[in-house]
């Protein structure tokens, strides 16, 4: 056999570069294991509003505020102040209208400019807490072009920047306690030495001690390597760093490459302490790194995150509201189908799955809430954000007899015996196929009822009169249409079953009728208690289910039987 040979794809790849590995082969982050959360900053109001098509309005600031303080972040990014009268205003309307915990600090961004500075402190007047958050970029290719300026250049508008916000806070130091972040932007394409002589610099002037930290923020502003790479480099700054106890070495991934989260991931075991991102990765380009996903991994990992996502949807309504851009479904954790399974065999196992669970939780004597999760293709219990087990299992052509069944069963509590899934799963295929599309757990159950309970030609059950042991056999008298005409018949029989395909098979209509096997079950509990019969016959040389349903179990037999005939072809 011939192996067939990929051709080129004629892109200019060329034109593009490896990213060079770092030189840490004593390197130690392989082997760590996140036990806890980091710090978070969430950038929402100030990265995710400046990619943003339409920014958000005061107002859907606000309702995002409120959002990201009621889910527990304590550190919230929420503006450039002195980049518009908007983000001044907002600042202001935080602050003057008392809506800032005791438990939140907000922080500001400006660029390293005197005026810019000024007005960002400014902005802070009266807020008992705030950081200032000074960015200049120190990567080589922002030097030549956008700076051009030397590499002490460059520094020295960090140190000048440090030194500004220091004079400018002087003011505000009797009421406010003022935090301070620096970004070497674009960290990640910068030489780790350069970066750390800046960083080093910013730190002589800010001179952290115990109880005045020092945020250094370690952006990868262009995600341009793989995420091993930011793991060493982080790594690599935080062996180097002089004052570590007293700095806060922070991430602030963006997602260029798709690997965002993977990058934070193996840079918080490199030894990041904060992490700065936004719900579902809004930001510049590709966005920044997504907290939901984020902090929905430590939970799926049995680590708190430290953030209460328990209603993953109406998080999700409230930031497609501010942002107005829609939330993919299929974004980890909170699409809308990423609790769905369409595919038969991944069905089948999810129904076995959560079948398990609720016997271990009845064998055990708690809530299945209780036991600890494992569910084939489920990585969380859907529950656990807020989501239903009915959204799980949904059918299309790809789905097999355990999609449905668990249909039947969570919507109608009807256990249907194996083959009979197997049958009725092939009359939702020939479904499927001429029509196409999802068949919802509506359509299921009315084509369930077209073809099992509600055909009443040619027999119809209209009352069981008798029914009674006469020595060995069973006795049976019932009155039934058939062909629209009443008859009373009467059979003897191993049983009520078998006594009244005895009485139908004495019929002219030359049934002939076999029961092959026999389930049932309650549906219910209690004095109205409805049961579940499933009998499977030969009819002629056809075989089929019947199911009958009826608060008397003799009587859901019956049913079942005639319900079985009725599907003759
Ligand atoms: C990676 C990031 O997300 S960084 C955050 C980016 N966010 C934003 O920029 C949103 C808010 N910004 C703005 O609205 C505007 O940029 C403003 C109002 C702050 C400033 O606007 P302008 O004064 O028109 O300047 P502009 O933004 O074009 O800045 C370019 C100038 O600032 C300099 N500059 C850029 N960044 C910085 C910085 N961090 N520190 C000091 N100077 C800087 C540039 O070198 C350039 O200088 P030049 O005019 O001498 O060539
Ligand atoms: C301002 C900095 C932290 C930034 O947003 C980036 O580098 O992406
Ligand atoms: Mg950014």
């Amino acid at each position: 056999m011939t192996i067939p040979q990929q051709q080129t794809g004629g892109m200019p790849h060329e034109r593009y570069r490896a990213f060079p590995p770092i030189d840490l082969p004593d390197r130690t982050w392989p082997s760590k294991v996140i036990t806890e959360a980091p710090r978070w900053l969430s950038t929402d109001l100030r990265d995710g509003n400046q990619a943003l098509i339409d920014p958000m309005s005061p107002a859907r600031k606000m309702k995002m505020f409120e959002l990201l303080v009621k889910m527990g972040y304590k550190e919230i990014e929420v503006g450039f102040p002195a980049a518009s009268e908007t983000d001044f205003s907002f600042v202001r309307q935080l602050i003057e209208g008392d809506h800032v915990p005791d438990d939140v600090t907000i922080s500001v961004l400006t660029q390293a400019r005197e005026d810019l500075i000024e007005r960002s402190v400014q902005s802070l007047v009266g807020v008992p807490r705030a950081n200032i958050h000074l960015y200049n970029a120190v990567a080589p290719l922002f030097r030549r072009v956008v700076f051009r300026a030397s590499k002490d250049e460059i520094k020295d508008i960090a140190v000048r920047g440090t030194q500004l916000v220091m004079k400018h806070v002087e003011n505000l130091l009797d009421t406010t306690v003022i935090g301070y972040e620096y970004s070497p932007e674009i960290f990640t394409s910068t030489e780790l030495p350069f970066s750390l002589e800046v960083c080093e610099a910013v730190s002589d002037v800010w001179q952290p001690e115990d109880g005045r930290e020092i945020i250094l923020n370690l952006p990868a502003t262009v995600e341009s390597a793989t995420p091993n790479v930011y793991a060493d480099q982080i790594e690599w700054f935080s062996r180097q760093l002089t004052r570590r106890e007293n700095t806060v070495i922070s991430l602030h991934p963006h997602n260029d490459r798709g690997t965002a989260v993977a990058a934070t991931e193996l840079a918080m075991m490199a030894g990041a302490d904060r992490v700065e991102g936004c719900l579902f990765g809004h930001g510049e380009r590709t966005g920044n790194v997504c907290l939901v996903t984020l902090g929905m991994n430590l939970f799926s990992q049995g680590v708190d995150p430290m953030i209460n996502f328990g209603d993953i949807d109406e998080i999700r309504r409230t930031v497609e509201y501010c942002t107005q851009l829609p939330v993919h479904p299929r974004h980890p954790y909170a699409g809308d189908l990423v609790y769905t399974a369409f595919s038969g065999s991944h069905q089948d196992a999810i129904k076995k799955g959560l079948e398990d669970l609720e016997r271990q939780a009845a064998e055990q004597g708690i809530p299945v809430g209780q036991i600890a999760w494992e569910a084939p293709y489920l990585p969380i219990d859907p529950k656990d954000v807020g989501r239903t087990y009915e959204a799980v299992i949904r059918v299309n052509s790809q789905s097999g007899k355990g999609g449905v069944a668990y249909v039947l069963k969570a919507e109608h509590k009807l256990d249907l015996p194996r083959r009979a899934q197997i049958e009725f799963s092939r009359v939702i295929q020939q479904h499927t196929d001429a029509e196409g599309g999802e068949v919802t757990p509506a359509d299921i159950w009315s084509i369930f009822r077209g073809e099992y309970l509600d055909r009443e030609t040619p027999l119809k059950l209209n009352s069981v009169h008798t029914s009674s042991a006469a020595g060995e056999k069973d006795a049976l008298t019932v009155n039934v249409y058939v062909d629209g005409e009443i008859r009373t018949l009467e059979g003897t029989g191993n049983g009520p079953i078998a006594a009244f395909v005895s009485a139908i098979n004495e019929l002219p209509n030359d049934f002939d009728v076999r029961v092959l096997d026999y389930a049932e079950h309650a549906l219910s509990s209690g004095g109205d208690a409805l049961a579940a019969a499933y009998v499977e016959c030969a009819v002629g040389d056809e075989i089929l289910w019947g199911v009958g349903v009826d608060a008397n179990i003799v009587t859901a037999s019956l049913k079942a039987v005639i319900s079985a005939v009725n599907r003759r072809a």
